[in-house]
């Protein structure tokens, strides 16, 4: 059976004949140079995904690594059709939405007590007991819950019958290669082949395993097992916040006729050309973002490989999308309901 092309050479061929999505390449000039003195601030650091997010786990553990990995599992699809009326998730006082709010709901229940990040624990949970701990604090509950719950039982069960129920399983399996443990994810948990088929060719994102291996990463804290040499030949990854802020940055740009349905609240589904386009060249962009920042730190004879991989520059662009929504509310995101991101 042919095999799909990897995350990278799938964006190269997207973006070669995309019809409806445009990488600026003067707009990502412009990007890189904007980000060229942000990259040693802690946005743009590995430490920043502890030290800037109160709810992700601040402790190097098997835990945490079985935190990360029940989140991605679950990280997806969480926009609302109404900005106005959505899930909320309050936790210690504050309250938190989309992908946040799982992650709020994850730590509520661990401290009620519930081993949510066990997998004896969620493989065997009723929709009843899912529908309960990922429950909103608004009358608009999580989308898709009952995906999250066939998600859920499919996933602990192989994490249970094959690796002896922790992901750290995984991680040691992967010899501190990105690409191993990105191959074992998506060879052994179905929700996680984040697939499609563009003009012909099998297509790649793994959106949700590339962001697992990349929170792995920065869970342990780039030490130990989590040591991966390859961590930059992961790409960023494709989610519907990510087009967005490529597009208000101008290094991206939508047809009229897409940009139009994009108004509308026009539903795509996985897999449409133009979906696949807004993937593939959202990948392809942030790739030359940072071939661009690398090439100006080596014009000043800096070599910043260190400092400068797709998967810092997605983190940097998440939280900046985060914190700018009403600056970006002229350009939509597109609607998906699906269980890839
Ligand atoms: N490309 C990219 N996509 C990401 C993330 C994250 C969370 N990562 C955080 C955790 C540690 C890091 O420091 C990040 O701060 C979630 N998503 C996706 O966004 C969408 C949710 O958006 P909203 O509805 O606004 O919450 C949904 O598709 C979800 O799958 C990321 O980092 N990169």
């Amino acid at each position: 059976m042919e095999a799909f092309l990897s995350p990278k050479d799938s964006a190269r061929f997207i973006a070669e004949s995309s019809q409806d999505v445009l990488v600026e390449e003067e707009g990502v000039r412009r990007v890189a140079e904007a980000l060229f003195d942000k990259v040693s601030a802690k946005e743009f650091s590995l430490a920043g995904w502890k030290s800037l997010h109160e709810l992700n786990p601040q402790a190097v553990s098997d835990d945490a690594v079985n935190w990360v990995f029940l989140a991605d599992t679950l990280n997806f699809s969480f926009w609302s059709e109404h900005e106005d009326c959505k899930c909320l998730v309050k936790y210690r006082g504050k309250m938190y939405s989309g992908y946040w709010a799982l992650c709020a709901a994850i730590n509520r229940a661990l401290d009620d007590g519930i081993p949510i990040t066990s997998a004896a624990y969620y493989a065997t949970m009723t929709l009843e007991q899912v529908r309960h701990v990922f429950r909103s604090d608004t009358d608009v509950p999580m989308p898709l819950i009952e995906e999250r719950h066939r998600i859920l039982k499919e996933t602990g069960t192989i994490l249970l019958e094959k690796f002896g129920g922790s992901f750290v399983t995984c991680v040691k399996m992967s010899e501190k290669s990105a690409q191993k443990l990105l191959r074992i994810v998506v060879e052994n948990f179905p929700s996680y082949r984040d697939e499609a088929t563009f003009k012909g060719k099998k297509v790649s994102f793994y959106k949700r395993a590339q962001i697992l291996v990349a929170d792995t990463w920065s869970s342990l804290e780039g030490k130990g097992d989590g040591c991966f040499s390859d961590i930059s030949s992961l790409t960023i990854f494709a989610d519907y916040r990510i087009p967005q802020v490529l597009v208000h940055l101008g290094a991206m740009r939508y047809s009229d006729e897409l940009m139009r349905k994009l108004r509308e609240g026009v539903m795509f589904h996985s897999g449409d050309q133009q979906e696949v386009e807004i993937r593939g060249c959202s990948i392809w962009c942030c790739g030359l973002i940072c071939d661009h920042l690398l090439e100006l730190y080596k014009r000043k004879g800096q070599n910043m490989s260190e400092r400068i991989n797709a998967v810092l520059l997605d983190y940097y662009l998440w939280d900046y999308a985060r914190d700018h929504r009403e600056d970006m509310k002229e350009i939509p995101i597109h609607r998906v309901r699906c269980i890839y991101y």
